[in-house]
């Protein structure tokens, strides 16, 4: 059998059918009764720990929905082995699989098999259920096809790419809602080798909007669960992304690949929760207190704190006794032996040697605790004057409130006006400050100094990496165990105030002793490249060095340019919205918040509900979603307004890029006449605008127009409208758009 150069997809045999169906019912009854005894089951163990690992596995076997699919793939090596390959495995009555899970290095040549490496396969068969009744399936020869196998059965070129599949295709036409939905079925070759990359390391992905690295790094979670399952449980894992929305958007992913109780956190709470965040930073402050300076002006400023004494320490004696002195020599000694250790260690030990010399001046001697000897209020006095106790909150508060304390703590670190610029009068109690995201790292890293911050994670994800500030990085490395992480992000998207252009920085500040390396997803999933197109010129301006990725489907549709008038713009806005809403697509509207107050009147007025990104919402049908909160978001439908406020900020071409890419279809771009970013005005080409036709059908009331027409030329007017509503929207209200098209009518037929 010679190998064929391009996979042929054979049309459906019935038979093959038939008796796929039967696979499928035998392994559904199999999946059932495991799922009966581990449910239903007794526990079994007679010790605590046996009992204890029992149940573990109980959780790990938590039955699916009934209708999740058995199976989704099949494999038949070259010696006719076959494999049937779905979310979970699943044995027969005598403990022989039935269906391997996908996370197993069986169930590897499904993904990763292609012409020119078949790996051992003869042919890869994907399923398309409903219910666990196969409705298709689709099959890839690696090898020429044996005559024997489907005689009746027609040879069919391939459709698309057979890189490409039509299974691949139709997941990305899929409609989005505000959940992300796994890939399990789809995953391609490129993908699948990060999933499954060594657990050992730092693995960066860098890849461009839509690559898929989200989905790829929550899959390499459930691969990491399922392989290391003795080492590492679903607890074990921590997940931080941007905001409390994305974390949202993401949050199903897991629980549907099987793994529950993965620890998902955003930038805002991964990190607990000792103050609540009610300020955003100027973007110059931002950056220095994001620069890993901070740590050594936090560290110099606690450390600053300690007193080196010149004069005796008196100690009261628990009871009647004399009070004794320690020589200020002995107590010097001892803060300056202690400075190496943690604070709050090194405040304990310090309290256990001033009792120990106080013990000695009573002619105590050997190792026993002394404390008891002296009054309690003496001993914490004496240590309060030379190693003050603290807390991180209430310290951060302090520092941050006196001018004189971050000078000095800056001295040789930061420049005089950046210590100046870091001062914050301190109003009320800590809970009162303004907090913002930033405080929060400087926070952790008081804390880590004092005790330390718990390392409880074996693996940790970062999505959206490429904006973290340095000291978030140490806050997150602080939480590995070992040092064993995948952070995925985009370059070309970073944007804020620790916006970079490499991940030099990062994989310094994430480094363990384990290896690093950086991994790229070059292909571009979820953005058309009709929108695609309108994009890369925005991505030369904003990260020249980034390779735009390549896109792997068209939609058929074009962006939409609209041009508005300054006081028709929010109608503008909603028109086009609404025109995709009433397709049924899921809407992104995509706004700077100055426009946010006109939007949400606007929504108000009519009655619409929405979510709103800053409130961490997603999910309604229109959902207004800030520049910034749209990193990593997508939707069927996005309508951008204004993109000029987007260029005008900092990093202004990339906070566009972004916004550009949040489609997987449709893209409508609303701005105020005349204030197009330069490196958008060519595509406006010849687009109608706006305006003109707001006034050409200014006024018009479509249930007149209607009634002008007979009933034929009605419902020809409506049905037209229907087919042209992409044209029409966003140029008129949606409501009018049959009016239109009457008006249209009645003036073409005189
Ligand atoms: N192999 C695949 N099969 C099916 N869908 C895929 C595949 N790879 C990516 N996708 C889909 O493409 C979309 C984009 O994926 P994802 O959000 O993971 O990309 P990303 O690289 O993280 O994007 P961004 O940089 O914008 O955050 C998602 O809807 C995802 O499900």
């Amino acid at each position: 059998m010679s190998i064929v150069d391009e996979a042929a997809r054979s049309l459906e045999d019935p038979r093959e059918k038939a008796a796929e169906q039967d696979y499928f019912d035998v392994s559904v009854e199999a999946r059932q009764r495991a799922c009966d005894y581990w449910d239903h089951g007794p526990v079994s163990g007679s010790t605590p720990a046996e009992r204890e690992a029992f149940l573990k596995q109980r959780r790990r076997h938590e039955c699916p929905e009934p209708g999740e699919a058995v199976a989704h793939g099949r494999i038949d090596a070259e010696d006719g082995t076959k494999l049937y390959i779905g979310r979970r495995y699943i044995k027969d009555e005598d403990g022989a699989p039935l269906v391997i899970s996908w996370k197993t290095k069986a169930a590897v040549p499904f993904y990763q098999a292609t012409p020119v490496d078949p790996q051992g396969l003869a042919r890869k068969r994907t399923f398309e259920s409903l219910n666990n009744h196969v409705i298709h399936y689709t099959d890839t020869w690696f090898v020429e096809k044996p005559n024997a196998e489907a005689p009746d059965a027609h040879v069919d070129e391939p459709t698309s790419s057979p890189e490409y599949s039509d299974v691949l295709l139709e997941a990305l036409e899929a409609n989005r809602s505000g959940e992300m939905k796994d890939i399990v079925l789809t995953i391609m070759a490129a993908q699948d080798r990060i999933i499954r990359a060594d657990k050992d390391q730092l693995l960066v992905v860098q890849g461009g909007p839509g690559t898929g690295k989200t989905a790829v790094a929550l899959h390499r979670v459930s691969w990491l669960l399922y392989n290391f399952q003795d080492t590492i449980n679903p607890e074990d894992v921590l997940v931080v992304g941007p905001n409390p929305t994305f974390t949202k958007y993401i949050r199903k992913v897991l629980p549907d690949l099987g793994d529950k109780d993965v620890v998902q956190r955003s930038l805002h709470d991964f990190m607990g929760s000792r103050v609540v965040v009610t300020a955003t930073e100027s973007p110059e402050i931002a950056a220095i207190k994001g620069s890993a300076r901070m740590a050594d002006v936090i560290s110099a400023a606690l450390y600053g704190q300690l007193t080196v004494p010149t004069e005796p320490i008196v100690l009261k004696r628990q009871g009647s006794g004399a009070p004794v002195t320690i020589s200020a020599g002995d107590a010097a000694d001892a803060v300056r032996g202690l400075r190496a250790q943690k604070y709050d260690v090194g405040r304990r030990r310090l309290r256990a040697r001033l009792a120990e010399l106080g013990a000695r001046q009573l002619g105590w001697r050997g190792i026993a605790s002394f404390e008891d000897l002296f009054d309690a209020k003496s001993l914490e006095g004496a240590l309060n004057a030379l190693w003050p106790e603290v807390n991180a909150v209430d310290f951060i508060r302090g520092l941050l409130g006196s001018v004189d304390a971050l000078l000095r703590a800056g001295v040789g670190i930061l420049g005089k006006e950046e210590s100046a610029l870091l001062y914050r009068p301190v109003d009320g109690n800590a809970a009162l400050q303004p907090w913002t995201l930033d405080d929060l790292a400087l926070i952790d890293e008081a804390q880590s100094i004092l005790t330390s911050v718990e390392t409880r994670y074996a693996h940790i994800v970062v999505d959206e990496a490429q904006d973290l500030s340095e000291m978030q990085l140490r806050a997150v490395r602080r939480r590995s165990k070992t040092g064993s992480m995948t952070v995925v992000g985009d370059i070309a998207q970073s944007t804020g105030a620790h916006a970079r252009d490499s991940w030099v920085t990062v994989l310094a500040h994430l480094r363990s002793d384990l290896p690093s390396q950086i991994a790229e997803l070059e292909h571009g999933y979820r953005v058309p490249s009709e929108v695609f197109d309108v994009a890369r010129p925005v991505l030369a301006l904003a990260a020249p060095n980034v390779t735009p990725p390549d896109i792997v489907r068209t939609v058929g549709s074009e962006p939409s340019w609209i041009r508005s008038e300054p006081a028709a713009f929010v109608e503008d806005v909603l028109a086009a919205a609404r025109g995709h809403a009433s397709l049924g697509r899921f809407v992104g509207i995509i706004a700077d918040q100055k426009h946010w107050p006109a939007l949400a009147e606007r929504f108000r007025a009519d009655g619409m509900t929405w979510s709103q990104s800053d409130k961490g919402q997603l999910g309604s049908t229109y959902n207004l979603v800030s520049p910034h909160d749209a990193k990593g978001l997508e939707f069927d439908a996005v309508v951008l307004a204004d993109p000029a406020t987007l260029v005008a900020e900092p990093h202004g071409h990339r906070l566009l890029y972004i916004a550009l890419t949040r489609t997987t279809k449709y893209l409508d771009v609303v701005f105020p006449r005349g204030t197009l970013p330069e490196v958008l005005r060519p595509f406006t080409g010849d687009a109608p605008e706006a305006p003109e036709v707001e006034t050409a059908f200014g006024g018009l009331d479509a249930d007149e127009e209607l009634a002008k027409l007979g009933p034929v030329e009605r419902t020809i007017a409506e049905q037209t409208a229907a087919v042209f509503a992409d044209q029409i929207r966003g140029t008129v209200q949606d409501k009018l758009h049959a009016a239109v098209v009457a008006k249209i009518m009645k003036e073409l037929l005189g």
